[in-house]
């Protein structure tokens, strides 16, 4: 279960979360929504102690992080941008990210599904931006781990790396993990997500189901459900 409390964090004079409440479940896909700039990375880099909240708690399987930094290899993180060094191969950065887990791993396997094959001698400088994208999901998917986040997954890929991605975090929910995706891209999270949480002005918004947030807002489509909540705010 993750557990945040309180959770305030401000970037000068930009409040970006609001003393944020929330609390996640064991199990299946949470997808984080909100607009652009609404703070779905600030609160998931909080969550993997890349960011220090101002004020607030947040528990990760009821033990708190703060201070710590083990229950990091607890989880699988995809950044929504992957800052590769680009001189880099993309076999020598398997083999790097492999020697630093000592764990067992499906790179092989998922550099095969992804096509990546022909991309292993080359840099990562050289790579198309949507073959990155595969290397940093190879990556992301590699080690077993019970909670995956990932940020805005879904940028670049071609229609079958995206059935291949869809499956994969569907495999992984049926092996009882959790695994938290942020998303702009509302078929893409109306097909996979469990339950979408909603952030606006630096708090939730809105946690629920896809069909209760449809229903809520007397919208037939994720994207006019989205749409129609922040228009009426009563509808939180
Ligand atoms: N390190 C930082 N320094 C200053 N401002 C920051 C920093 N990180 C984030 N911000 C600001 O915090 C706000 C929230 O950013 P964040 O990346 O969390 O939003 P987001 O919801 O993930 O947006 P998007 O949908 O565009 O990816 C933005 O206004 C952003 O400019």
């Amino acid at each position: 279960m993750i557990e945040v409390n309180g959770l305030f964090k401000k970037f000068g004079k930009n409040q970006v979360l609001d003393g944020l409440d929330l609390v996640m479940g064991d199990g299946g896909i949470i997808a984080i929504l909100g607009p652009n700039g609404s703070g779905k990375t600030t609160l998931i880099k909080c969550l993997l102690g890349m960011v220090i909240p101002d004020k607030g708690t947040i528990k990760i399987g009821d033990v708190p992080i703060r201070g710590s930094w083990k229950y990091r290899s607890g989880i699988n993180y995809m950044p929504q941008i992957a800052d590769f060094p680009g001189n880099v191969k993309v076999r020598e950065l398997f083999d790097m990210i492999r020697d630093l887990r000592q764990q067992p791993d499906r790179q092989q396997e998922l550099a095969e599904l992804f096509g990546l094959g022909p991309h292993l001698q080359k840099r990562l400088s050289t790579l198309s931006g949507g073959t990155k994208q595969k290397v940093n999901i190879v990556l992301s998917f590699m080690f077993d781990c019970p909670l995956l986040i990932l940020d805005e997954p879904t940028t670049g890929l071609d229609p079958a790396a995206l059935i291949r991605l869809k499956e994969l975090i569907r495999e992984e929910k049926s092996r009882g993990k959790t695994v938290l995706i942020t998303s702009h891209i509302m078929e893409f999270v109306a097909e996979v997500a469990d339950e979408v949480i909603y952030l606006l002005e630096g708090r939730i918004y809105f946690q629920g189901t896809v069909d209760e947030l449809k229903k809520k807002t007397r919208q037939n489509n994720l994207e006019h459900a989205i749409a129609a909540i922040t228009a009426t705010p009563e509808n939180a």
